[in-house]
């Protein structure tokens, strides 16, 4: 369901991948600005698209007054997020190796860990990098899906995080009726009008990124 509507998005619409990824990660961002103070952010970064939109979010972040570093233990050789990497290097943006002793420091985590795709048992280093983030007290905002949740039926493993905000990008996926936080958020504005009606996508308000749903 999920992959098919980018599968449209991109086959049938014209996007592409780089498009859709700077505004899901605009989203994201601009979200975070809607219910959080200006502050340091940690943004932890998945091996897929998922952390593609964390780059993308940490880079709007730095934009909008806000200190972004990146934990981002695997990165994969593919020139798209090699280069959104060198985006946020040249914004300034620190890596950092040591999870736990910077989300003691941070006001607020980006999980931009795993998203749709997210499948079977948390291999490392991800399996520590999501007990370190369960065990943290600060607000956590999970990118689409909170990592370690099935995309449909939630945390069945056990291991998934219990975020304070969940993005959802293009539509809320079914797992995203198991939320508990405090703001449930929608972003990803790129659904032409024919796929909004038959999506039931709410209204943005006029130029606005992002919708609160919750
Ligand atoms: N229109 C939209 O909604 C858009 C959504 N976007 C974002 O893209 C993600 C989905 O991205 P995708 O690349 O398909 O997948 P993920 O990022 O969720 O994860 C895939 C990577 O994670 C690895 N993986 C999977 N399961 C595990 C596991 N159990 N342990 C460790 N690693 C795991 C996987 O590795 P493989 O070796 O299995 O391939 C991948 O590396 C969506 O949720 C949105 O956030 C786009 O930005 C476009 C617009
Ligand atoms: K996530």
């Amino acid at each position: 369901m999920a992959q098919s509507i980018d599968v449209e998005l991109m086959a049938k619409h014209g996007y592409t991948i780089e498009q859709l990824m700077e505004l899901a990660g605009l989203s994201v961002a601009a979200s975070i600005a809607s219910e959080y103070p200006k502050g340091k952010v940690v943004l932890c970064i998945g091996p897929g698209n998922n952390g593609g939109d964390g780059l993308v979010a940490a880079r709007h972040l730095s934009h909008f007054g806000y200190q972004p570093r990146l934990y981002y233990p695997v990165q994969p050789a593919k020139d798209l997020y090699r280069r959104l990497l060198l985006q946020c290097q040249a914004h300034g943006i620190a890596m950092v190796a040591d999870l736990a002793t910077e989300v003691k420091a941070c006001d607020v985590v980006v999980d931009a860990i795993f998203g749709f795709s997210f499948k079977g048992a948390v291999r490392a280093p991800f399996d520590e990098a999501l007990a370190t983030l369960r065990a943290v007290d600060k607000p956590i905002v999970s990118v689409d899906v909170p990592s370690g949740w099935d995309v449909e039926l939630g945390n069945t493993l056990g291991v998934g995080l219990s975020p304070d905000m969940l993005v959802s990008l293009t539509v809320p996926k079914l797992c995203a009726k198991l939320f508990a936080g405090r703001f449930h958020y929608l972003g990803g504005r790129f659904a032409p009008p024919d796929m909004a009606k038959e999506l039931a996508i709410p209204q943005y308000p006029d130029s606005s990124q992002c919708v609160r749903l919750l």
